[in-house]
């Protein structure tokens, strides 16, 4: 990648240095407030751990969901814990993230002991990017290193301010890998290269489909956003989901698809509902047959076979969106069998790319999430990136 990264820095250049380390502690929590997946967490160890044993102080921040002002079911706390548990280390908890109470902990830092900082959005000033806030979190620092990937996209003060404070700003291991994987798999793939993109909506994955156009050998769509390609191939979608504003968008999708040589594959057979509900009566029909009163709310076994002889010629797949309303298991079947397939495609040498969100939440349901190539940890930043889009928080860092 064209930025520094942890890797350029040796224990000479960490050792006894405070390094701000934004991370992307964003976890799921149950009712009780215990943490569901911690793969977050884990995701970052590697920084970590590489900064504890050059002798640096780490110094971590991070934003939890989207609070407005200081809540306490948002507070850092759980994650401290966990963190000290992965690490076998205590790890200092903060209850803010700048100001006299952390000047003071961190003054107390040994080299090697890691602290965590509250909620940076507890402040507003951090999502406004203020620059004053920046200044106040870089305060407490010497270096930073921005690891987090899934908030890459955002330009916030943890994410792009602070890098006009600290020097050097360098990438963890977390962002280079998540690069290396997705953009090589987009700008240097191995060939043939097949995305999979579902999802509810054809207008939120507009801008990636129409990347991936441009660089994929073969597109396979499901999820909601087919039922609009339909509609304006004149077929009958009966209760399904369509965007009537995006018709022409989806004709002329696919004549793009046509005119630069890419397959795109749009299932058959459809699992129609009579109601959106995990009890719904289902039937499977073909896409010519869908009934007035029926809702399609997964792919058709047919379907499933052609896109699996589809990947099976593939040595690059990248996929994002479920194939259909996989929260329901009668109509998870589609999305299983392709997280299966990609799972078995993987073990014959094929790089499988999970690209964030609801897919890897279907990828773990089946229990195949260790077996992909690569699985994002953002959802938003994977999406964009795979648009093309630059990155804000990555942007900002120090040039190799
Ligand atoms: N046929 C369908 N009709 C309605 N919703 C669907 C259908 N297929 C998939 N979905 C829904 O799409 C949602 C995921 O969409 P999206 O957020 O675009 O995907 P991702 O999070 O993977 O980017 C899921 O909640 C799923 O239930
Ligand atoms: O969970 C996140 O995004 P994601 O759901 O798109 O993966 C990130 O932590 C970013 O959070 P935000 O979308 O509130 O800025």
């Amino acid at each position: 990648m064209s930025k520094k990264t942890l890797a350029n820095l040796s224990a000479s250049d960490l050792s006894g240095k405070r390094a701000l380390v934004r991370v992307d502690f964003n976890v799921p929590l149950d009712d009780q407030g215990n943490i569901t997946d911690d793969t977050r967490i884990r995701a970052a160890l590697p920084t970590i751990q590489d900064l504890m044993q050059k002798g640096a102080k780490v110094i971590l921040a991070s934003h939890f969901g989207r609070p407005k002002g200081v809540d306490d079911k948002l507070r850092l706390t759980p994650v401290a814990k966990r963190l000290s548990e992965l690490l076998g280390q205590e790890v200092i908890k903060c209850d803010d993230c700048i100001g006299d109470e952390v000047a003071s902990k961190v003054s107390g830092m040994q080299n090697g002991q890691v602290l965590l900082l509250e909620n940076v959005r507890f402040h507003k000033e951090e999502e406004k990017n203020d620059p004053e806030f920046a200044k106040q979190l870089a305060a407490n620092a010497d270096i930073y290193v921005n690891d987090a990937f899934g908030t890459a996209h955002r330009a916030h003060a943890s994410t792009e301010g602070v890098t006009h404070y600290l020097s050097p700003s360098v990438a963890g291991y977390l962002i280079e890998k998540e690069l290396q994987y997705l953009q090589s798999a987009i700008e240097n793939p191995q060939r043939p290269l097949a995305a999979i993109i579902g999802g509810s909506k054809v207008s939120s994955k507009i801008g990636v489909i129409e990347t991936l156009l441009e660089k994929c050998d073969k597109l396979i769509l499901g999820g909601g956003m087919i039922f609009t390609f339909y509609k304006a191939r004149g077929l009958s979608v009966g209760k399904s989901l369509v965007e009537d504003d995006k018709l022409e968008l989806a004709k002329s999708l696919e004549a793009k698809a046509k005119e630069r040589g890419v397959q795109m594959l749009l299932p058959t057979d459809v699992v129609v509902a009579d109601k959106f509900a995990a009890d719904a009566n289902a039937e499977t029909v073909s896409v010519e047959n869908i009934p007035d009163d029926g809702m399609g709310l997964d792919v058709g076994p047919d379907s499933v076979k052609m896109f699996q002889d589809a990947l099976a010629e593939c040595k690059s797949v990248i996929w994002n969106g479920p194939m259909g309303v996989f929260e329901f298991d009668k109509f998870a079947v589609g999305t299983e069998a392709i997280a299966r397939t990609l799972a078995d495609l993987t073990k014959q040498g094929v790089t499988t790319i999970i690209g964030g969100g609801d897919s890897v939440a279907a990828v773990e349901k089946v229990g195949v999430a260790d077996q992909m190539s690569h699985i994002s940890t953002g959802g938003g930043a994977s999406l964009e990136l795979l648009e093309g889009k630059e990155l804000p928080g990555i942007a900002a860092l120090d040039e190799a």
